[in-house]
């Protein structure tokens, strides 16, 4: 079994009088994809501040990478990088010159040459001299994606990766997801998509109520409900059968009037 890159215990955050989190635990296996799920409001995003160490949990444990949060918030901060849901871009700057400057202000050695590998491992050398405002939905997270992984972070957060993508792109963010997670990333995203959760994740938790209410494989979380019911239900006529039955290919009768 891989070690456990994240180790979170009785985490607590109110705002003011409102109990966002009341006490949650997990933990999370280095190398894979996992999913925090919740409905709006749930709590995820401010889980993530937590980790990602701009916000401070009011009580419980943070370990990550090893680095306990309150003893060594710059360890963790030099193994993680996070994803927002809107992403952090310059629109003015052209996609390689935003990764550019994530590796200048990470002080790297040579942010060209950084530039140039993200660039060709996320298949964007055609659009990387255009400006980022040019760009398409998917294309902006796809650089955001990119600029995130300047410095090879351990663990990347990825916020609600999805949010306002067509499903075009959003397929494209679920290739390169699982690419980082091939090469070795570990990858927490929050999704109130259970789908995204079900195409990427080999482990889901569940955040509702301020708690961690299941934690498992998909597989297994399947299991705790019944199976599945066969339920017969009134069908309202595709537009395909209508159209059929209108030009005569279908034997079919729609309110008596056409055959
Ligand atoms: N700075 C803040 N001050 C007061 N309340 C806040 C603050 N930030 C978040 N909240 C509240 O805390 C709760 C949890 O918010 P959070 O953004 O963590 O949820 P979420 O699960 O990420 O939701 P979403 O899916 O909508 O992004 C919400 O009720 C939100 O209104």
């Amino acid at each position: 079994m891989n070690k456990n890159i994240i180790q979170i215990k009785g985490v607590k955050k109110s705002y003011k009088d409102v109990e966002v989190l009341k006490g949650v635990d997990f933990e999370v296996e280095q190398g894979g994809i996992f999913a925090l799920l919740g409905s709006n409001g749930a709590g995820k995003t401010t889980m993530i501040k937590i980790m990602a160490t701009l916000l401070k949990a009011d009580a419980g444990s943070i370990v990550i990478n090893g680095f306990d949060i309150e003893k060594n918030h710059g360890g963790i901060r030099g193994s993680i990088s996070l994803t927002g849901q809107f992403a952090a871009i310059d629109e003015i700057l052209t996609g390689r010159e935003n990764i550019q400057m994530i590796a200048k202000l990470r002080h790297l050695e040579n942010p060209n040459a950084v530039a140039e590998e993200l660039i060709n491992r996320f298949g964007m050398s055609e659009a990387a001299d255009r400006r980022v405002g040019t760009y398409s939905g998917g294309m902006k997270r796809r650089i955001d994606i990119a600029m995130s992984l300047v410095g090879n972070p351990k663990i990347i957060f990825l916020d609600e990766p999805t949010t306002g993508l067509d499903p075009e792109a959003r397929l494209e963010v679920w290739k390169i997801v699982k690419e980082l997670s091939s090469a070795g990333t570990t990858v927490f995203l929050t999704t109130q998509h259970l789908e995204e959760a079900e195409q990427l994740a080999n482990k889901i938790a569940i955040l509702h109520g301020g708690k961690i209410i299941a934690l498992d494989t998909l597989e297994r979380l399947k299991k705790l409900f019944p199976p599945a019911k066969i339920e017969y239900v009134e069908k309202q006529p595709t537009l395909e059968e209508i159209f059929l039955t209108i030009i005569g290919k279908k034997g079919g009768e729609i309110n008596g009037i056409y055959k």
